[in-house]
């Protein structure tokens, strides 16, 4: 176990590590996804940030957070790599959904700003090329393209995203969800990619995230199966009343 939280925090104007220490900092690494939605017990900076600082106590090398107040909370009490978003609904592109989303993320603290990189219609009407462009001249965050489809991710990294995850595949609604994570899609994305590619989505076993690092990963992302307690309870329960024998 690693005690990353007792290393300094970056707060206040300092610069983000460039580009090349934080690809450094992920490569190989568990990346914790810590959210907790409105509604949820766990929701709020406070509880996000215990969860943040449990997750690199136990070896995380990034965390992945969700709204400004979040991100802003978790970059001062942590010095990893924090890839933050913002999702605004929970339907259609809801990720990081237009380019104002994006620079608040950036302006709360997020190293990374992933956003929505699917081929779907962008609320602020601009194409992913303009807003990862427009990232790139006014921040110096790195971009990271949720993607659903092996030709998202292609179209991504032509567009100048720094990263691609393969976080919404089965979440579009065009192709059937895996049962656990698309280490297909994964795996065509790292053959062809000049960039790195990273695994999300339905990784719930520490077997399956070796796997995704052992089939081109760049690095893992691991949600549910680590923060979200009512669905990790709610696996147990079910097994119980479903016994096997
Ligand atoms: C589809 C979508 O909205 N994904 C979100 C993206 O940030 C989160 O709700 C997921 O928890 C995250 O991607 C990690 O995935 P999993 O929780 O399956 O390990």
């Amino acid at each position: 176990m690693t005690d990353s939280t007792t290393s300094e925090p970056r707060s206040g104007p300092t610069p983000r590590p460039d580009r090349s220490e934080l690809l450094n900092r992920l490569q190989g690494g568990l990346v914790v996804s810590c959210q907790a939605l409105p509604g949820e017990p766990l929701h709020g900076p406070r509880m996000i940030a215990a969860m943040a600082r449990s997750a690199v106590l136990g070896g995380a090398a990034a965390v992945r957070v969700n709204s400004v107040d979040d991100i802003a909370e978790v970059r001062a009490a942590l010095s990893v790599p924090v890839i933050g978003l913002w999702k605004d609904g929970d339907s259609g592109v809801y990720i990081t959904p237009t380019l104002d989303h994006a620079l608040a993320v950036v302006a709360a603290g997020a190293d990374i700003v992933a956003i929505d990189a699917t081929d779907r219609p962008r609320p602020d009407g601009r194409t992913l090329a303009e807003n990862i462009d427009e990232l790139h001249k006014r921040t110096d965050a790195l971009v990271m393209a949720d993607v659903s489809n092996y030709q998202e991710g292609v179209a991504a990294a032509a567009a100048g995203a720094d990263l691609v995850g393969t976080t919404l595949a089965g979440y579009t609604g065009d192709e059937s969800a895996t049962s656990g994570p698309d280490l297909h899609l994964l795996e065509q994305l790292a053959k062809q990619l000049e960039i790195p590619v990273l695994a999300e989505g339905r990784i719930d076993t520490p077997e399956l995230a070796a796997q995704a690092l052992a089939r081109g990963a760049f690095a893992v992302v691991v949600g549910t199966a680590i923060t979200r307690p009512i669905l990790i309870t709610a696996r147990f329960a079910q097994a119980l009343q479903n016994p096997a024998t």
